[in-house]
């Protein structure tokens, strides 16, 4: 295959998997909508993780809440989990690495705030731990993930969201993933400026 045909292949499987997604996404896209929207008008935080390309996607939402997505509006709590080397290295370092996300859960999470939770496998062991420690304190998890949702499609409780990219290849996840992070702006920025119909 030539470069030339790689790079359209790239681009039809990516295409695909957007449709595929939009089929069975938007219902679950606009439960999370509203309850990352319910969680910040009162008050609450979204925090997210993920690791690798996947901690990449916490911190451009996290940063397009705090500061701003299309729209002006004023900045809404929200923090990537992902971010803090000294922190990320200790936690690592004196205790495990699965335990990077969730001990800052357990410190910064109060009930009512939303945990992003992102994994295109749905297996990375950090980040299903701090979804079971998000909900020992009452913060409500979405799940962001690809493949079927592995384990941690298993550990969602009653109120969390579950965003599942139907589609297996990592790389195609993400950018269904990215593609959802900009629509959970954008209808969290509509609901916050009272512009959905
Ligand atoms: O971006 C990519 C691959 O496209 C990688 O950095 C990828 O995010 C890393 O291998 C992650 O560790 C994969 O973790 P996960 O998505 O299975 O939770
Ligand atoms: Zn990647």
């Amino acid at each position: 295959m030539s470069l030339s045909q790689r790079i359209q292949s790239q681009f039809a499987e990516s295409i695909a998997a957007k449709q595929a997604a939009m089929a069975t996404m938007a219902p679950p896209i606009e439960a999370a909508i509203r309850l990352m929207a319910d969680a910040l008008r009162a008050g609450g935080k979204v925090m997210a993780c993920g690791n690798g390309g996947s901690a990449a996607d916490s911190q451009h939402f996290a940063a397009e809440l705090l500061n701003r997505f299309e729209k002006e509006r004023a900045p809404l709590a929200a923090i990537a989990l992902t971010t803090d080397t000294s922190t990320l290295t200790s936690i690592a370092n004196d205790y495990a690495y699965d335990q990077v996300f969730a001990k800052q859960v357990a410190a910064l999470g109060r009930a009512g705030d939303v945990l992003l939770a992102i994994s295109t496998s749905g297996n990375s062991p950090n980040v299903m731990t701090a979804m079971k420690i998000a909900h020992e304190r009452g913060v409500r998890v979405v799940a962001l993930t690809g493949k079927g949702g592995g384990r941690m499609g298993e550990l969602l409780a009653a109120g969390d969201v579950h965003l599942c990219v139907p589609a297996e290849r990592t790389a195609r996840i993400q950018e269904v993933h990215l593609l959802t992070l900009h629509c959970l702006c954008d209808g969290i920025d509509a609901l916050i400026l009272g512009e959905d119909t």
